[in-house]
């Protein structure tokens, strides 16, 4: 039987010939293919975990673990400005292309990731507003408020409250700790709201979150996180909402009893009372009576007033925490700052007010230094607010972003650029005393970025820093501080907003300094 065996020999001589056509083959086949991918879907390009093509479940462990932040921060360290989330999905870190697609001019428009702020079934409020020029318009009635320009004086409101909260830290000081990550949040509370409504929620004096209203907050910011990346989770709680069942829980009203409901019915309240009060003439200015002068539709105040109590809350009382926790973890900064604030009232006790008024304190670079740095080592925000890229499509970094795109924003990345030096890490309040102009220009900047920018900047920027600057220097003024615990001085945990805990402090009166005799 020979024949068998030469044509079998014959097919095994060729075999080595077979594979190597064969391996060609799949080498041109794969090479196409992937041109294709990339050509056809160009956000491939786009470095990313793998997983990120298809869905963006895997971000889900992440925010379970309370770890998403983090998360964030990570994937630009290791794949750089630009980093593929999903599918769709993209986030940026680096300051110039924030600016761009945030800027008023920008062809971007927020996505439906902003539908996850809204609190009504039909009303989109300032947070949430997706059409542009609607937004812009509410922006016009809201910001002469918030900015302070068309209410009773705004900077008296804050220094009645700053004085009750020292006060009451001056009764505190003789037990001898307190915990700010309770104190602080209820102080800014107060004042949001006695400058929103004309009337404090009164949470200082209690000592309590009367209304529940903080509490509830942080509880609808943990949903929030999930509806915020899953679109589809907003359809089914919008169905829900039309559901009359469940309509108070996705949709709430000052008819509810739980939740952000009795505080509502303040504010319900507070509304029919000003309603009646401009028939008899009264005109008295909080932030409640401008924008309703200004045309906000009275059936939307409940909602955005609602949107401002928490933009106001957690946001300063985590800045100022993040600050204050940053001052006591390092005694030379603590001692330079204690040595600048003494000086300070030293040399002006004769012109120095009580509280210390927001312009004076401008004037003194280390404080402000320290607040600079504080929002920079611990921005309060570290949400995605994705921007959906318009029909032209755009190019990030080199990379062909492809039209409807969203573009998520890593606010925390951004403040850990080596544009602030070799130690972004470092809490270093020296940095901004360079005397490098364009140096120190550049860090203001990016600095700015933590109150968003452009056509969605933050508009409570200027109560935000009125409130740091007076906190930082009267509680330093007054008190000597340190940690109750140094080993583990807070917690910290991340819910869109940063909220810490256990964050208590020894606190002692000081007596070389009396801040209330130089009033
Ligand atoms: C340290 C404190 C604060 C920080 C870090 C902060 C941060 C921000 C950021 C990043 C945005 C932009 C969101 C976006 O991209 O769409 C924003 C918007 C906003 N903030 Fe603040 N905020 C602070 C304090 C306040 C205060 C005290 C108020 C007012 C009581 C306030 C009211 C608002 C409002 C109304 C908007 C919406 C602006 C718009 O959509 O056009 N914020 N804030």
């Amino acid at each position: 039987m020979p024949q068998p065996v030469s044509t079998f020999l014959a097919a095994l001589a060729l075999l080595p010939v077979t594979a190597i056509f064969l391996a060609c083959i799949s080498v041109k086949l794969w090479f196409f293919t992937t041109l294709l991918i990339k050509w056809k879907f160009p956000l491939t390009r786009v470095p990313g975990p793998t997983f990120a093509r298809w869905s963006r479940f895997w971000l889900v462990k992440a925010l379970f673990a309370g770890r998403f932040a983090d998360e964030l921060v990570d994937l630009h360290k290791k794949y750089g400005p630009i980093v593929r989330i999903g599918p769709r999905h993209v986030i940026i870190s680096d300051a110039d292309s924030i600016r761009r697609i945030l800027a008023v001019d920008s062809s971007y428009t927020r996505g439906p990731w902003f539908d996850s702020l809204r609190l009504h079934m039909t009303r989109a409020n300032v947070i949430s507003e997706r059409d542009p020029r609607r937004h812009s318009h509410m922006r016009s009635i809201l910001g002469p408020g918030l900015s302070g320009h068309s209410i009773f004086d705004m900077e008296s409101t804050i220094d009645e409250h700053v004085k009750g909260w020292i006060a009451m830290l001056q009764g505190t000081a003789r037990s001898g700790s307190v915990d700010l990550s309770t104190s602080l949040p209820l102080l800014t509370v107060d004042l949001i709201s006695h400058l929103c409504l004309g009337k404090s929620f009164d949470c200082s004096k209690s000592k309590t979150d009367r209304y529940g209203f903080i509490r509830a907050m942080r509880s609808g910011m943990i949903i929030q996180q999930y509806t915020s990346l899953f679109p589809e989770l907003q359809s089914v709680l919008a169905w829900l909402g039309k559901l009359r069942l469940f309509r108070p829980l996705v949709y709430p009203t000052h008819k509810d009893n739980f939740g952000v409901g009795p505080a509502m019915q303040l504010i319900h309240g507070a509304l029919q009372k000003k309603i009646n009060a401009s028939h008899n003439g009264d005109t008295k200015a909080d932030m409640m009576t401008s924008f309703i002068a200004r045309g906000l539709p009275t059936d939307q105040v409940e909602s955005e007033m609602i949107i401002i109590l928490a933009g106001g809350t957690d946001t300063t009382s985590t800045a100022a925490q993040g600050v204050i926790f940053s001052i006591l973890s390092d005694k030379t900064i603590y001692k330079r700052l204690r040595a600048e604030i003494d000086d300070f009232c030293y040399i002006n006790k004769r012109s120095l007010k009580y509280p210390i008024q927001d312009a004076v304190a401008r004037k003194m670079p280390y404080l402000q230094a320290c607040i600079y740095e504080g929002l920079r080592r611990y921005p309060p925000l570290f949400q995605l607010r994705e921007r959906v890229v318009s029909p032209m499509g755009d190019c990030i970094h080199g990379y062909e972003i492809p039209p409807g795109t969203f573009v998520g924003i890593n606010g925390l990345a951004t403040q850990l650029d080596t544009i602030y030096g070799h130690d972004p890490e470092v809490f270093r309040p020296e940095r901004w005393l360079t005397k490098h102009t364009a140096h120190l220009k550049n860090m203001h900047r990016t600095l700015e970025l933590v109150f968003g920018y452009g056509s969605s900047r933050c508009l409570g920027v200027k109560m935000a820093y009125t409130e740091l600057n007076k906190i930082i220097f009267e509680l330093f003024a007054h008190f000597d501080l340190s940690f109750l615990d140094p080993l583990q001085p807070w917690k910290r945990s991340a819910r869109g907003i940063f909220i810490q805990s256990d964050f208590k402090v020894e606190i002692k009166l000081r007596c070389r300094v009396n801040r209330q005799a130089s009033r």
